[in-house]
């Protein structure tokens, strides 16, 4: 599976573990950037070409990562086509995959630990959408609002 990654500085350290035990799990990952660390990098940018690649990319996965995770969410669901849910246990990645069939997630790195960052992410990419009639039609409603159809 391919997987979308990005961060600012504040999660640097963060998405590098996440690109190498994803990378030795067998994911394809794709590294928006940072590419360097940059204490006075700016997040929207990185985090909307992650999205964009995922929007074009259907089937593909994304995560954004910065200190909080809250501007990364919010600039990755600017993008057309993505559902960023902010998770910070597994419970809630495993709900944003189940409910919302959410496409991109998003982590703060100063929020936990590097293991426990792995673990909320690799519950995420594991865990299906339910594909239960009521999310369905629920997540439906947002794309159609989205498409200026509501
Ligand atoms: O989480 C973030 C946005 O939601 C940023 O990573 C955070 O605001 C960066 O903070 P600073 O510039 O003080 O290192």
């Amino acid at each position: 599976m391919r997987i979308h990654i990005a961060t600012d500085h504040a999660a640097f350290e963060l998405k590098q573990y996440l690109v190498e035990r994803l990378t030795e799990d067998g994911f394809d990952i794709v590294d928006h950037g940072a590419s360097v660390y940059d204490a006075a990098d700016d997040y929207p940018p990185l985090m909307i070409a992650c999205g964009e690649a995922v929007a074009a990319e259907p089937g593909t996965l994304g995560i954004v990562l910065g200190g909080s995770g809250n501007g990364e969410q919010i600039a990755a669901n600017k993008v057309r086509g993505i559902r960023a849910a902010l998770a910070y246990n597994v419970e809630l990645a495993e709900l944003a995959r189940q409910h919302n069939d959410a496409n991109v997630v998003a982590l703060g790195g100063r929020m936990q630990t590097l293991e426990e960052g792995y673990d909320i992410v690799r519950t995420f990419l594991d865990t299906p959408f339910s594909e239960e009639e009521r999310h369905a039609r629920r997540i439906a409603m947002v794309e159609a609002y989205e498409a200026g159809r509501s």
